[in-house]
């Protein structure tokens, strides 16, 4: 039966007359003025209903609205509504219904007005007849009244509103009509449902209503239920429809729907918790309208409650325009909200909002970027490490694994490995990200603590044991100005007549003894003179010295290296005394010595100063005394040199070497503690038991007491000069603290060699990206020769990506500043070019130690050639496509377990498994992978020649076909030339 049935019809249908069925259709409240007036379709299932009914079968209706069974709650199932409702070809329709019912209302007017008075919510029904568009099939269409004449009316202004809009605004700037220029008109209309104003379980589209679950918004719009939101003033400035000439500009076929351009719009907020009507529109066409709909079914359900409410509740704004200056109240207020969406005030709102949401959000995470890594905080506790410690080292100590640090790092932005040397910064860095207090401590405060392991402290103090302790002094001064000369001297003036068995030996220090105020004093001189040994020691920790000897030659004054030791001196915090030698040459002028010393903050005591100087002439031995009764003045002075003589003896080992006949042997000057024959001591990584002792006479000795240096036997290597050395109960403990000492030891040279670089590993280094330079040091038997190396190295042609960089160059053999240099380089050591010279003994120990590489060479040519090769190592490797073969796909079989399988015959080359291909096909390359599978018959093979058939799988590639062409290749390393 046609849509819209006519009376005489339905009365056949219903097995009644027409003139029944008319009564009836009055007794309904629809009237209808004869036989062959068409009915509507929702009064004609009514009546069916009705007749139904009374003939006793249950009532089908789902749209009675009056009806208190959930079926309205069935009818606002959103799923239902929503997609049908903004359909832009409905929409279409339902403008053609429009102009259709056009003609139909004014027929049924009469009918119409009665409807209206009988239906409690008349006006939304501006949707003609034929509700379209109307979002939900079994929607309350009892409600559904043929539009009124004046809705006609309204629904024919509002499309000429509509296309006025539609030209103001293609005339407004492209490319923000392209953007959010809506397609304003009746767009609302699919929307506009007599019902809707129903709260509750009656209202189709209460879900947007209070109480409601939120559903997910259509895109652009109202996602965010109730709330502020962003200001309207925030859109681009838009067409308004309230410029047109007394009308509503709001889209909505009927009044509802332009009232509603405001009012729903408000109906948003107003329904709590439901999202803003309006808001939810995008701009333009029906898009705007789709969300339109929707956020007028949020408002829909406000729109009782709160569509009395003011401006659009997504502008905040009065929004008279965009409601087209629409009547508040009713549904279509809720509607109107699609009006609004029509308009293009909700969508980018919504957009606004979601970004500056997204933004926020990013810009948390950037601000409190979160751990993950599951490394545990330290509340400020302090963590101790020793210098070049490693990541795994600190993950020791705080209990967790070391690849949450790296990741922590790696999350700061620096890439460390687990075992990789630490930079003190890097650890500071980490350590405040981690709440812990990271204390890098110096090799010699590790070693108190390694000690303190073992219950030995070295700044245990019993003051009431304290004996006087002779003074240690060291002779410094200007090359040739007389040391080692002064040395023997003092040394001489000590030897004791008649004393049998004593050869005098060096053994690092000596001590002499002289009479001073009537008393016998001790005097010990390291007899290593200059301030290099002094340094070295210093710079292990080793303070040995408590009194300067500056010694200054009378004929030749102050020199650089006279002032150094002086610097030297006065960092150690040591008193000077100056020797100021040679005085008996002829042009010995002391008194310029104690002249030019003054500048250097050195004022002797017969110019009112408190250094003493005294004039010696080391050769002749003249003034020796003197000098020596001057460091037990400036001792006394400014010195309280006591110590224990008590308990295990401690100390400093000052030199040692390996004997042929007695083994290792190490000097050692006894610091506090006596030292025994016997004892088990351990000096740095040597352990032993005390087999043998002498002191620098030669003598044996059984005990050595406080600045007393002897020479001990019997330890199990040899120490290091400066290395600490302690007697203690037994030998298990000093062998389990060299033991320790040892390992750490060990770990940090490997510490400091992770990163060193030779020629060899430079490869390594740049195909990982790291190195780009190669940093030389020349060192040469001859200017010409270091020159013509230079030169040569200079000149040669290499490419952009690598440098040559020669930081230093000099004539002579390597020495220890060389390699200090080649090591100083932030993780990047030098390479030392070594051009017929060599380094020796310790420097070549050193470079070992510090991971130096040096090269030797004797011919030139071989020292260009060799770093010719490592510069074009350091450039990343070059590839080209090598054929390997191709085959042809005869057949392609299908397998569920391996895809496609191409039967091939290999036609040229070689085909082989894992090797590039291309699959060609009518001359086109159709893919690029690699051969996942290849078989001979049914077994894998590793290659297919020339003519043999085999089959075939690609990798990531299926879509094979017969005929295609497979090229296989390799990419081949390209030599550089
Ligand atoms: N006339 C004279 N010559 C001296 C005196 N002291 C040292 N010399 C000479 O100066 C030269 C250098 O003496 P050294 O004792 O070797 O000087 P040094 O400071 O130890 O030298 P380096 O070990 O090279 O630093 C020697 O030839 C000594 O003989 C002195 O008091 N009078």
């Amino acid at each position: 039966m046609a849509a819209k049935p006519r009376v005489h019809e339905l009365a056949k249908e219903l097995g009644t007359t027409s003139k029944e069925l008319l009564s009836k259709l009055g007794d309904m409240g629809e009237f209808v003025k004869s036989a062959s007036s068409t009915v509507e379709a929702p009064v004609a299932r009514r009546l069916r209903n009705e007749y139904d009914a009374a003939q006793g079968a249950p009532a089908a209706s789902a749209g009675n609205n009056e009806s208190p069974t959930p079926e309205p709650v069935k009818a606002a199932a959103p799923k239902g509504p929503r997609p049908a409702a903004p359909s832009p070809s409905k929409i279409a329709k339902a403008k053609v219904d429009a102009k259709d019912a056009k003609t139909e209302a004014k027929a049924e007017a009469e009918a119409r007005k009665a409807a209206k008075k009988a239906a409690p919510k008349p006006g939304v029904a501006a949707a003609p007849p034929k509700p379209g568009p109307k979002p939900a099939p079994v929607a309350p269409q009892p409600e559904i009244k043929p539009a009124s004449a004046r809705d006609i009316e309204v629904a024919a202004e509002q499309k000429r509103a509509e296309e006025l809009l539609k030209r103001q605004q293609e005339q407004a700037d492209a490319a923000r009509v392209a953007a959010a220029a809506p397609k304003p008109g009746p767009k609302p209309a699919p929307a506009a449902r007599p019902g809707a104003p129903k709260p509750g379980p009656k209202n189709p589209f209460g879900v947007g209503g209070a109480g409601a679950k939120p559903r997910p918004a259509a895109e652009g719009g109202s996602e965010r239920p109730g709330g502020p939101r962003p200001s309207p003033r925030m859109m681009p400035p838009r067409p308004n429809p309230g410029m047109m000439p007394g009308r509503p500009a709001g889209g909505g076929r009927d009044g509802g729907g332009a009232r509603g351009a405001r009012g729903g719009g408000r109906g948003g907020p107003g329904g709590g918790g439901g999202r803003p009507g309006g808001g939810g529109g995008r701009p333009g066409g029906g898009g705007g309208n789709y969300r339109g709909t929707f956020g007028g079914s949020g408002g829909g359900a406000a729109g009782g409650a709160g569509g009395a409410g003011g401006s659009g509740p997504s502008t905040g704004t009065p929004a008279p325009y965009r409601g087209g200056g629409g009547r508040a109240g009713g549904g279509g207020k809720a509607r109107g909200g699609g009006a609004a969406g029509a308009f293009g005030r909700g969508g980018p709102r919504g957009k606004s909002r979601k970004s500056r949401r997204q933004r926020r959000q990013e810009f948390d995470n950037l601000a409190a970027p979160r751990m993950q890594s599951g490394a545990p905080r330290g509340n400020g506790e302090t963590i101790r490490l020793a210098r070049g410690a490693s990541l795994s080292d600190f993950a020791d100590k705080i209990g967790t694994l070391p690849g949450t640090l790296v990741q922590e790092l790696f999350g700061l932005g620096e890439m460390v490995t687990a075992t990789q040397s630490v930079s003190e910064e890097t650890f500071a860095l980490l350590g405040a990200h981690l709440d812990w207090d990271i204390k890098i401590v110096s090799p010699e405060e590790e070693d108190r603590e390694l000690l303190s392991q073992f219950g030995i402290d070295l700044d245990e103090e019993d003051k009431d044991t304290y004996v006087a302790r002779p003074p240690v002094v060291t002779v410094m001064g200007h090359v040739d100005h007389g040391k080692t000369k002064l040395l023997d001297a003092i040394r001489k003036t000590n030897v004791v007549a008649g004393e049998a068995g004593g050869i005098t030996q060096h053994i690092g220090a000596y001590q002499v003894h002289v009479e001073h105020e009537g008393e016998d004093r001790a005097i010990t001189f390291i007899d290593t003179p200059g301030h290099e040994a002094f340094t070295a020691m210093r710079a292990r920790g080793a303070n040995v010295t408590d009194i300067v000897v500056l010694v200054v030659a009378a004929d030749d004054g102050v020199m650089p290296q006279t002032v150094e030791a002086l610097n030297h001196a006065s960092a150690a915090g040591a008193p000077v005394v100056v020797a100021v030698n040679k005085t008996d040459l002829p042009d010995a002028n002391p008194g310029k010595v104690r002249q030019q010393l003054t500048e250097y903050g050195l004022v002797a005591e017969e110019y009112g100063g408190q250094t003493m100087f005294v004039d010696v002439a080391a050769k002749p031995g003249i003034g020796i005394a003197d000098l020596l009764e001057a460091v037990l003045l400036t001792a006394d002075a400014s010195l309280e040199l006591e110590a224990s003589e008590e308990g295990n003896a401690q100390g400093i080992a000052i030199e040692a070497h390996l004997d042929k006949g007695r083994g290792p042997v190490a000097s050692v000057l006894v610091q506090k503690g006596t030292l025994r024959v016997g004892d088990s001591i351990v000096a740095g990584g040597a352990y032993g038991r005390v087999r043998a002792m002498h002191d620098a006479d030669g003598h044996r000795v059984t005990e050595a007491t406080p600045s007393f240096p002897v020479q001990v036997q019997g330890l199990s290597s040899v120490p290091m000069a400066g290395d600490v050395f302690l007697a203690a109960e037994d030998d298990r403990m000093v062998r389990q603290i060299a033991e320790q000492r040892q390992a750490r030891r060990r770990a940090a040279q490997q510490a400091s060699r992770v990163s060193r670089t030779t020629l060899e590993n430079l490869m390594d280094k740049i195909a990982e990206g790291e190195r780009t330079t190669l940093s030389l040091i020349i060192k040469g038997d001859g200017a010409g020769s270091v020159e013509a190396l230079e030169e040569a190295l200079v000149a040669l042609e290499i490419p952009e990506e690598v440098q040559l960089q020669v930081i230093h160059r000099g004539v002579g053999p390597i020495t220890e500043s060389d390699v200090n240099l080649a090591a100083a380089g932030d993780g990047e050591s030098a390479t030392i070019i070594a051009f017929n010279v060599r380094a020796e003994g310790r420097v070549r120990d050193m470079a070992e130690r510090e991971g130096v590489d040096v090269r030797y060479y004797t011919v030139i040519y071989q020292a260009i050639e060799e770093i010719e090769t490592a510069l074009k190592g350091m450039l990343k490797p070059e590839y080209e496509e090598a054929a390997l073969g191709t085959a042809e796909i005869r057949e392609v079989f299908r397998s569920s377990k391996f895809g496609n399988i191409a039967g091939v015959l290999v036609t040229s080359g070689i085909i082989k498994r894992n090797a590039k291909v291309r699959l060609m096909r009518d001359g086109n390359v159709v893919a690029e992978t690699t051969v996942a599978s290849l078989r001979r018959f049914k077994d894998d093979a590793a290659e297919v020649r020339e003519g043999f058939e085999g089959g075939i799988t690609l990798k990531n590639y299926n879509n094979i076909e017969e005929g295609d062409i497979i090229e296989a290749f390799e990419m081949r390393e390209k030599p550089r030339d």
